[in-house]
């Protein structure tokens, strides 16, 4: 099943908290002021000039369909300037395994172990020309980060733990997203999902997510895409594209794991009830097998009958 994503124009910020936002469900915003950058961006040689030099950690992959779980590319870093340079041409005359190789920035904090991406900080002198919507309060937000890549580069299909905007501002992205409510359709390792080819997923390994409702839009430079938490996303740069988004917190700040700089790690509630599921299930590890299976189909109609309760038809 397949939709498109609703295409919402020229809306002011109180249609989007008051009507948008509490339906928590993705929209591409197009029309809104999001700054300068539309126009100065486009040039390579201002976004080269402006970011400068500081080396910027990036992946590089010889194929464009990028796979987290079994690393086909490598981490390396460069200068932003050269990294832009190269991730806007189709063919490069240096590079690090073919000419053809594909690029992509996920920006990090200075010290990316404890700080979060922040664009004011680590590229100031573009940080003005990109205007956050005031579609949240400002100290609700955790982090700015920006995504740079080649033409033709596909990231995988992932979730976040915060809301979020996804703001082109260079090129055209196509966007695909599933409801948290596919979950289990969608063969997770841990924030990640397995099926690396999503338009043409092999039915014998991934049976369950052919029956996968999608969400399908193309971002246009200038477009908002709504995010919120947990939506799964898969992106592909259609053009080398640049784009910056903002995650913030809409829940208490205490649900949210501290140690977290990359808006990723699940929710405080969720690790701890893991934990407690390890030590549950250590614990039927007592008896033997055939009784096992017996009362860990108990706990899970209590877990269905409890957590899942309202999904259920009356
Ligand atoms: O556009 C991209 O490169 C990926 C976007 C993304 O995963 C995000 O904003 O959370
Ligand atoms: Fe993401």
């Amino acid at each position: 099943m397949l939709s498109l994503l609703d295409v919402v124009s020229g809306l002011d910020v109180s249609t989007f908290t008051e009507e948008i936002y509490p339906k928590r469900q993705p929209v591409i915003l197009r029309g809104v002021d999001i700054g300068q950058c539309v126009d100065k961006w486009r040039s390579v040689n201002y976004l080269t000039t402006q970011g400068g030099q500081m080396p910027v950690k990036i992946h590089v992959s010889a194929t464009p369909q990028m796979d987290f779980i079994k690393k086909n590319f490598s981490y390396k870093s460069l200068p932003f300037s050269d990294f832009v340079q190269r991730a806007s041409e189709d063919e490069h005359t240096e590079f690090f395994e073919t000419k053809t190789e594909n690029y992509y920035l996920r920006a990090l904090g200075d010290d990316p172990r404890k700080d979060k991406a922040d664009i004011h900080q680590q590229f100031p002198r573009l940080a003005d020309d990109i205007k956050f919507p005031k579609f949240f309060p400002p100290e609700k937000l955790f982090s700015s980060v920006f995504r740079i890549a080649s033409k033709g580069t596909q990231l995988w299909t992932h979730y976040d733990v915060m809301d979020n905007l996804l703001m082109q501002v260079v090129g055209r992205k196509r966007v695909i997203l599933f409801s948290p409510a596919e979950v289990d359709k969608m063969y997770l390792n841990g924030d990640k999902s397995e099926v690396l080819d999503i338009d043409n997923p092999d039915p014998g390994k991934f049976p369950k997510f052919l029956k996968a409702h999608r969400h399908e839009g193309i971002l246009e430079p200038g477009d908002i895409l709504f995010i919120p938490a947990l939506w799964f996303h898969n992106v592909i740069y259609k053009d080398y594209g640049v784009a910056v988004n903002v995650f913030w917190k809409h829940l208490d700040d205490s649900l949210y794991d501290h140690r977290d700089v990359y808006g990723n790690k699940d929710h405080v509630p969720y690790s701890r009830a893991q934990q407690i599921l390890d030590r549950a299930l250590k614990t039927l590890e007592e008896l033997p097998e055939e009784y096992r299976e017996f009362y860990g189909h108990r706990l899970i109609s209590r877990i269905e009958k409890k957590v899942l309760q309202k999904d259920k038809p009356p």
